[in-house]
């Protein structure tokens, strides 16, 4: 006979996600009957692409203790706010803050930071990019927004964002034009960013996923300081330049509070087209040994890629494609967002867990 008790315990041998916790944590509705089993899971990370994979080992586990009833499973997503208890304010419409940051330029972050939010987007969560690299915002071009695009204002005071590939964006390249290049100073560059992370309408996002400047000066810790942010993804090539200068930026978050969500290393292998011939163009293991000496995690290794590349440029969405760089991103973006999802189980206290 089927009961509540069975079926917990059916579900409690299966596991999800990279920690391998039970699956039964995310059972949020069973309904049950004579002719028919209900199952609801929510979970709080996106994570679309598993549900199909999962609905099979489900149903293969529970086959016994369902007989003849209608089997339905259902998955939902309900990414939780992470907020900090200090006195940083929450930024309205957005429940998590995510920085992409690297200590040296060049690196990639502002690619990863575009499919990353991409990669998050398909897998079922609210997505905006904000593009707070003021040196040279690219963020527009990368999602193919048309040039000249401004953001509507409303009241005078709020900028709505401008949809791109389904994100919600905002970018300092919206209100430049290539006459009246942004020269930011310190002060005012922090400033600038801060007004448009504030008077813009996000509107109900999981993550906004912030494209930092590279570097970890003034405007960087400033920035960092004043957004209450879930935590930061660091982005390093393999090479030892950028890794001294990941280090530094890991360093710059850990003086500031900020959560190292994982670090992401670009550029790692390239595998020719013509002949598959593999190689570690910026060095190997990098990644590795950075995770190693700071604790961290290495959530990807992303190749270097003319795929990646080429849709950075043309302003394409890499996810809408099916090769092995929408593959590494969704991987990263799945990783992402169950450690950021896991982040109040570690030992923070200044993280507090706000229910819907
Ligand atoms: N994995 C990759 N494979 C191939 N090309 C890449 C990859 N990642 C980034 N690139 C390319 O490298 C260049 C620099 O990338 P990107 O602008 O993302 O770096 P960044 O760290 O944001 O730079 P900046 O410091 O200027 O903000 C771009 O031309 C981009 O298309």
């Amino acid at each position: 006979m089927i009961s509540r008790e069975k079926l917990t315990e059916a579900l409690s041998k299966l596991q999800f996600g990279t920690h391998q916790q039970p699956l039964v944590n995310w059972l949020s509705e069973t309904e049950l009957s004579d002719t028919a089993c209900r199952l609801v899971f929510s979970f709080p990370w996106p994570c679309k692409s598993q549900w199909e994979g999962l609905s099979q080992r489900i149903a293969v586990a529970i086959d016994e203790l369902v007989e003849h009833r209608d089997l339905t499973i259902e998955f939902a997503i309900s990414v939780p706010q992470l907020a900090i208890k200090a006195e940083r304010p929450l930024v309205a419409g957005v429940k998590n803050i995510i920085l992409v940051a690297s200590g040296k330029g060049g690196v990639g972050k502002s690619t990863t930071t575009v499919n990353l939010a991409l990669a998050l987007q398909a897998e079922g969560a609210k997505v905006g990019v904000l593009d707070a690299d003021i040196y040279g915002p690219s963020i527009p071009t990368m999602l193919g927004v048309a040039e000249g695009t401004r953001p509507k204002v409303q009241a005078s005071k709020h900028f709505e964002p401008v949809v791109a590939a389904g994100l919600q964006t905002m970018s300092l390249g919206y209100l430049t034009t290539e006459k009246t290049p942004a020269v930011w100073r310190g002060p005012m560059a922090s400033g600038a960013l801060m007004q448009i992370l504030e008077q813009t309408l996000w509107d109900d996002l999981d993550y906004l996923i912030v494209d930092m400047p590279p570097g970890t000066g003034d405007i960087q810790l400033t920035v960092a300081q004043k957004m209450a942010v879930s935590g930061a993804v660091i982005v390093t090539t393999p090479q030892d330049i950028a890794l001294l200068d990941a280090k530094k930026a890991i360093e710059m978050f850990a003086k500031v509070n900020i959560p190292i969500v994982g670090l992401v290393e670009n550029m790692s292998i390239h595998t020719c087209s013509a002949c598959g011939h593999q190689e570690a163009i910026f060095g190997s293991d990098g990644g590795e040994r950075l995770a190693a000496t700071y604790d961290a995690k290495l959530l990807a290794k992303l190749p270097l890629s003319l795929a990646i590349r080429q849709s950075a440029d043309a302003g394409e969405n890499l996810m809408a494609s099916s090769g092995a760089e929408q593959q590494a991103y969704q991987a990263l973006a799945l990783r992402c967002g169950e450690e950021v999802a896991m982040m109040p189980l570690a030992s923070m206290p200044e993280f507090v867990l706000l229910d819907d």
